[in-house]
C-alpha cells in the first residue's frame, strides 16, 4: 500500500499545510505536518470560541466512529514557545488514500495565541517518533507508526517547494521526484527526532570545511538553524550582513543575491541556493532581508528546517533508520 498528499506553503514558506480527513462522515481539516513532533492534535469544539479565529474544528460528537480515550490528556510546547493541550479521541483518519481506522486524535481544549492567530492552520500532525508523543497516561502512535507496517516500504518522503505545492508520499520513493543519487545518512532517533550529523559545509564556491553539525530534519521549523560559528562564517561573506538583535537574527541587503550554502550529507552535499537564504524582507522598502540561516543557540542541536528541506527531496526511512537527501 502507498499514498500521496499535496502540501502547500503559506506566505514566505513559513509553514506547509496539508489536508487530512477525520471521522465519519469525514471532517476535512488542513494541518501542519511536523517531523519534529509526534502528536496529531486539532482545533476542536471543546475549545473556547475566543481561541478560534477562522480555523476549522474537529467535532467528535459529529463523528459516528469517534470514541473518547477515557482519562487521557495531552499537552505540548513547541520550539517557539507556542503550546496546546486537551483530551483524546480514537477516530478514523485519512491522508490521501491511506486510512488509519483507530488513530489517536488529540482534541484541543486550549491553544496559545500563536495558533489562534494562524487562521489557516487547523492543527499539527506529528511525523516524529512515537517515543515523544505527549499523551498521558499512555503515549499514542503517530499516523505513520500506525500505517507503516501496511506500506510497501516503511518510509515517507517530503518534497517541499518554494512558493509552490509539494507533496508527502507514504510507502514509496518516486524516482521522478528527484535527480542524481540519494545521499543516505544514519538516523539517531534516541530523542524521538529524525536526528543526523552533517560532516561539514561550504560557503558559495568556497572549499568544503569539515565541521560536524548534529541536528534534526524538521518540517515544522521554517528556517535552517546552525551552530553560531558556521552562521557567522556564512554571513561574513555577505557585504552589509549583521546580527540585528531587534530582528532577532542576521539581516542583510536583499540584493545582490547572497552566496549558496552547502552542507554535507554523508559523502554527498545539499545546496541551499542563495536566493533561498534571503528569507523575507524586513522593511517595506524591501532593502534588507532576514536570513533563512540563523543560529541554533540554546536549542542543543541544529535544526534543518524548511529552508534546507525545500531544496531537496528527503526520504524519512523508518525501516532502515536513515535519512535520504537528493537534489531535484
Ligand atoms: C503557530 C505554530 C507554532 C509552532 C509550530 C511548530 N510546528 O513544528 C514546530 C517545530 C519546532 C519543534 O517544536 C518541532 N517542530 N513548530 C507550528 C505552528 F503553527
Amino acid at each position: 500500500d502507498f499514498g500521496s498528499v499535496s502540501t502547500d506553503p503559506e506566505k514566505h514558506d513559513v509553514e506547509y499545510l496539508t489536508p487530512i480527513s477525520i471521522g465519519t462522515p469525514p471532517q476535512d481539516l488542513i494541518v501542519d505536518f511536523d517531523t519534529g513532533s509526534s502528536d496529531l492534535w486539532v482545533f476542536s469544539t471543546e475549545m473556547a470560541a475566543s481561541d478560534i479565529k477562522g480555523q476549522t474544528v474537529y467535532d467528535p460528537s459529529n463523528s459516528s466512529t469517534s470514541q473518547i480515550l477515557q482519562g487521557s490528556t495531552w499537552e505540548i510546547t513547541y520550539g517557539d514557545g507556542s503550546s496546546s493541550s486537551g483530551d483524546v479521541y480514537i477516530d478514523t483518519v485519512t491522508i490521501g488514500n491511506l486510512t488509519v481506522p483507530n488513530q489517536a486524535v488529540e482534541a484541543a481544549k486550549k491553544v496559545s495565541s500563536e495558533f489562534t492567530e494562524d487562521p489557516n492552520n487547523d492543527g499539527l500532525l506529528g511525523l516524529g517518533f512515537t517515543s515523544i508523543n505527549t499523551v498521558q497516561p499512555t503515549p499514542q502512535n503517530t499516523f505513520f507508526d500506525n500505517i507503516k507496517e501496511s506500506l510497501d516500504a516503511r518510509l515517507f518522503t517530503a518534497d517541499l517547494k518554494h512558493g509552490a505545492p509539494g507533496s508527502y508520499n507514504f510507502g514509496y520513493i518516486d524516482p521522478a521526484a528527484y535527480i542524481g543519487n540519494i545521499s543516505w545518512t544514519p538516523v539517531d532517533n534516541s530523542q524521538g527526532f529524525w536526528g543526523f550529523t552533517s560532516p561539514g559545509y561550504a560557503v558559495g564556491t568556497g572549499a568544503f570545511r569539515n565541521h560536524s553539525m548534529t541536528g534534526i530534519a524538521d518540517t515544522g521549523t521554517t528556517l535552517l538553524l546552525l551552530p553560531k560559528s558556521v552562521v557567522s562564517a556564512y554571513y561574513k561573506e555577505i557585504q552589509g550582513a549583521e546580527y540585528d538583535s531587534d530582528q532577532g537574527g542576521y539581516v542583510f541587503p536583499c540584493s545582490p543575491t547572497p552566496p549558496d550554502f552547502v552542507f554535507g550529507v554523508n559523502n554527498g552535499i545539499v545546496t541551499v541556493p542563495g536566493d533561498m537564504v534571503s528569507y523575507a524582507p524586513v522593511d517595506t522598502a524591501n532593502q534588507n532581508c532576514f536570513g533563512g540561516i540563523q543560529r541554533d543557540t540554546g536549542i542543543g542541536f541544529s535544526i534543518f528546517g524548511d529552508v534546507a528541506l525545500k531544496t531537496s527531496f528527503v526520504v524519512f526511512d523508518a525501516g532502515g533508520l536513515q535519512l535520504g537527501w537528493a537534489a531535484k
